[in-house]
Order: structure tokens, then sequence, then C-alpha cells
């Protein structure tokens, strides 16, 4: 067993490193042959449920492309049932929900999760691959609450959250009651998966830029206080992701998080001339890895050198690796940060 590589935890609190450390989003599933014929058998939720292949899933990239840290294969959706959501990830779409949330008497029938008996497969996973199989840090997950209401009341993926925000705006008491419920779920959850093992925790609220700064203010960022600040109690590093909210960077560099998790929309030279302090990670476009590999070793550089002028920075895709990025753009894409980026 090689020697763990705690390289991407030292980024993660901010230390400068020998070399960038890097991950993708979404690096588990995706183009991997091994797992799309994998995923001709199960679908991810029966993946889930079987720690031995779930950890199998997890694996696949680590030692497909080397990078610095595993992410563990499931779904911001996954703990939504334990609170009595049905929910179902539908291949090609995303996740479905048949009854969406419209009124605080349907917030009220949520019930709360306990990871041990709702979810142990999750728990089993962790601890296999953290205590057998891994020699990188392990990051668990959870969706926000912004996020996982928007599912949750539009009944799947959306593009302007109407419904979510004309419930945020019209009937506070539903909201806030959704959003508390929605926090205690991610706290328990979460500490779940880092007494289980996990070494880092993402916290994804994807869609929250959809709200302006004011109404992330009223609305979300008390949430996510309360979040974090419960959170730190676990003394892993904290890193918040979100896509198109650039706009919220300097709400995000209040909270008690360690990392900010960049999409492409604002580079790390800009993200730094605003006075943001905490660890970056990210920002490659996805879509660079379908273009020449001299436009990507090019982008790639300039992200890598932005990154170097403060500590610290982690590599990553502004979003998740997406179905059409072969396994082997991803493989030399490491190796590439990793060259380069050496100190
Ligand atoms: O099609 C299938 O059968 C399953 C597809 C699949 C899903 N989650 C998945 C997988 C495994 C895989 O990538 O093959 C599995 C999945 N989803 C996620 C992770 C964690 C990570 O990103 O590393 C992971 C596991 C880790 C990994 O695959 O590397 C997290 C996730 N699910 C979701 C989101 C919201 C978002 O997209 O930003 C996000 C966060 C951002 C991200 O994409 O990285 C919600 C979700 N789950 C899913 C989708 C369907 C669209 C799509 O496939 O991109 C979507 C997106 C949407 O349309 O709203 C289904």
């Amino acid at each position: 067993m090689t020697k763990f590589n705690d390289t991407i935890l030292k980024a993660f609190r901010g230390e400068e490193t020998d070399y960038t450390p890097v991950w993708y989003m979404r690096q588990a599933g995706r183009s991997q042959k091994e797992y799309r014929e994998l995923k001709e058998k199960y679908s991810l939720f029966e993946i889930t449920h079987q720690p031995e292949l779930c950890a199998y899933v997890t694996r696949l990239p680590v030692e497909m492309y080397d990078v610095d840290a595993a992410v563990l294969y499931k779904d911001i959706m996954s703990p939504l049932p334990a609170i009595g959501v049905d929910v179902e990830i539908k291949s090609g779409v995303g996740p479905v929900i048949d009854k969406p949330i419209t009124s605080l008497r349907d917030v009220e029938k949520l019930g709360s999760i306990d990871p041990e008996s709702d979810v142990p497969y999750v728990l089993d996973t962790i601890r296999l691959l953290t205590q057998e199989q891994l020699n990188v840090p392990l990051i668990g997950f959870s969706g926000a609450p912004f996020t996982l209401a928007s599912y949750m009341i539009e009944g799947g993926p959306s593009k302007n959250y109407h419904k979510t925000k004309a419930l945020m705006y019209s009937d506070h008491k539903a909201w806030f009651t959704l959003m508390d419920k929605l926090a205690d779920m991610t706290i328990t959850y979460v500490e779940a998966q880092v007494k289980a093992g996990a070494q880092a925790i993402q916290i994804f609220d994807s869609w929250v830029g959809a709200l302006n700064v004011a109404d992330y203010r009223t609305f979300i960022k008390p949430v996510m206080n309360r979040i974090f600040s419960a959170l730190r109690d676990y003394n892993v590093p904290l890193i918040i992701f979100g896509v198109g909210a650039s706009h919220l960077i300097n709400e995000w560099n209040d909270l008690p998080v360690d990392v900010i998790g960049l999409d492409w929309r604002m580079s790390i030279a800009e993200a730094r001339q605003l006075d943001v302090t905490k660890a970056l990670q990210g920002n490659l476009d996805p879509a660079f890895l379908m273009s020449d590999w001299e436009v990507v070793e090019e982008k790639t550089k300039q992200i890598i050198d932005e990154g170097k002028a403060h500590p610290s920075h982690i590599f990553n895709l502004g979003h998740g690796v997406t179905p059409e990025i072969s396994p082997e753009r991803l493989k030399k894409l490491t190796a590439f940060i990793h060259e380069y980026s050496k100190r």
C-alpha cells in the first residue's frame, strides 16, 4: 500500500503545498467504461446500496486518474427518502420527485434522518474506503437547503426556480420551516459521514445563484451559518460550492467555511481582488475538455498560476464532469496539473 497522501487536506486548510492538488466533481460516475457497464445493470441508488460495489465505483477515478481525493459515489438526493421524500434518479433527466412540496402542511410531514438506520450502506461504504482501500482522503457531501428545496418544490431540475422562489417570497413560515428541517438533516447526515471516516465535506448549493444578494442574506445565509457553525465541531475542512453564484462570493467568504468552490464565471484572480480570503477550488469550464489539448493546457496553466498567487488553491472543474468527457482526457489533465504546478 503506497503512503497516504494528505496534500489536498493541507490545501483545504489554506496551507501552501508542493503542488496543486486536484479532484473532479462527478469523477466517480460518468464515462469510465467499467462504470458504464455497471450502469447497464444497476441504478445509482442500487449501486449506493451495495457498499463493496459503491466503494469500487468511488475508487475507479482515483486509480484511473491519480487524483488527490476520492468523492463518495452517491447523489445530493440520497438522504431525502429518509425524511419522507420519494425521489427517483431518471437517467439522462436527473432527480424526479412526483409529490412536490406546495405548502406548510407538506413541509410539516417531513421527518428527520437517523443515518445509522436510514442510510447504513453510506456509512459502511465510507468505513470500507477509509479503513481499507484509499491512500487519498475521501470527500463526503450533502446538498444545501436551497438546492435540495428547489428539487423538492419544482419536482425535478429547473431553469428558473419560479415555484421555489414563489413559496420563499410568499409563505415565510413554510420556507423557514423547510430550511430548518433540511439544515437539521444536513448536519446529522454530514456528522455521520465524518464519524464514519470522511476527511472533508463539500456542501453543494448548486442552484442558489438564482437568488440576488439581498434575498440570499434574508432567506438563506442564516441557515448556512447554522449548518457550517455546527459542522466546524467535527474538525474537517468544509467546502461550499455553487454554479452561477459569483455575485454571492463575499457572502460565502463571511461563512465559517474553509474553501470556496468557484465555477468558471469568475476567475481566481478576480475573486482575490474582491478580498476573498478562503482557500479557492476550481475552476476550469468542463467545455474546455472537449476542445484541443493546446487550449486545455493554456487555460489550465492560467488557473494554476492564479491559484499560486495566494495560499491556497485546489484544482477542480467549474461544475461536475459531463458524460462526454473521456477518461483519457481527465488522466492527461491530472498528470499535467501535477507536473506544471510543482513548486
Ligand atoms: O443518469 C444516471 O443514472 C445518474 C447520473 C447521476 C446523477 N448524480 C450522480 C450520477 C452518477 C453519474 O454521474 O453517472 C452522482 C453524483 N451527483 C453528485 C455527486 C457528487 C459530485 O458532484 O462529485 C455525485 C457522485 C460523485 C461522482 O459521480 O463523482 C452531486 C450532484 N447531484 C446533483 C447536483 C446538482 C448539479 O448538477 O449541480 C450535484 C452537485 C454538482 C455536480 O454536478 O457535481 C443533482 C443531479 N443528480 C443527477 C443529475 C442528472 C443530470 C446529470 O446526470 O448530470 C443531477 C443534475 C440535475 O440535472 O439537476 C443524477
